[in-house]
């Protein structure tokens, strides 16, 4: 089994035991149902910079990346620094994340916030809305073209935006519907971890022009971004890069303040 494979078949029992436990009707009954999202896709389009900066304290694929910082220092230095959109992984056993590191980050920033999640149950979503999510991730290595159309019409019905993530062309050409609003290209094989820009050049052309593309992974300097902008991307997802130095507020100040 390789490690995505692992990652899913966690979470599905995740999700089951977390449904026996807090029913629907209390994650609708929280204060953010009523809260209108703040969109992430149109930020992205009228954005030069485009960064969309993560809070990540660890990976499959670097076991420790940071621990030392509070989520409201992150993610408000992260907002000060002039992103579009925060990325908040909320996976416990594989990044160390948390549903209350998006309810924290929510509570400290006014930018769109993404449920970086392995989303495979339409109750993930249900979770994302309650804890101040504006938008949600598909994973299109994991889930069927079908699941796609209900997970993400599901969550526009709840007034999210949707970022579906692809890795190479079956996946890109199996996922494209109008219930998508931004496709993300991420360059890092996720069963192999081997990470190459080559992944968004190369599929960039196939994307269609009404969804804002977005590269994601292994993004580490700013001539990245100069490559990666003639092939049309608008958003940049960078975790690593900004969450390995002692002040990620900063290394993404200094970062966007180049571009
Ligand atoms: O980051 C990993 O090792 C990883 C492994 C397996 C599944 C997902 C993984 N990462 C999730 C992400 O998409 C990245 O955190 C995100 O794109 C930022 O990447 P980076 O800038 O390289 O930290």
């Amino acid at each position: 089994m390789n490690i995505l494979d692992k990652i899913i078949f966690d979470k599905q029992r995740e999700v089951v035991l977390k449904k026996s436990i807090i029913p629907i009707s209390q994650l609708e009954s929280s204060v953010f149902f009523e809260r209108e999202i703040i969109s992430l896709s149109q930020k992205l389009r009228e954005s030069n910079s485009g960064i969309i900066a993560e809070h990540k304290r660890r990976s499959p694929s670097k076991s420790i990346i940071n621990n030392n910082f509070t989520v409201e220092e992150v993610v408000k230095g992260y907002e000060d620094a002039g992103a579009c959109g925060i990325s908040v992984l909320t996976d416990g056993k594989y990044f160390g994340g948390s549903l209350d590191d998006l309810l924290l980050a929510r509570a400290s920033v006014n930018i769109p916030l993404l449920r970086k999640e392995f989303i495979v149950d339409e109750y993930q979503i249900l979770e994302a809305k309650a804890h101040g999510a504006d938008l949600i991730l598909l994973i299109a290595a994991v889930l069927t073209r079908e699941e796609i159309k209900s997970l993400s019409e599901f969550a526009k019905k709840l007034g999210l935006e949707v970022l579906l993530e692809v890795h190479n062309l079956e996946e890109l050409q199996k996922s494209i519907m109008p219930s998508l609003d931004m496709i993300g290209v991420n360059n890092r094989n996720l069963k192999t971890f081997e990470v190459s820009l080559d992944y968004s050049k190369q599929l960039a052309s196939q994307i269609p022009d009404e969804f804002v593309k977005v590269s994601e992974s292994g993004i580490s300097s700013v001539e990245a971004i100069s490559e990666l902008k003639p092939f049309g991307y608008k958003g940049f997802l960078i975790g690593e890069n900004f969450m390995k130095t002692d002040n990620a507020g900063e290394a993404a100040t200094e970062f966007i303040k180049q571009l």
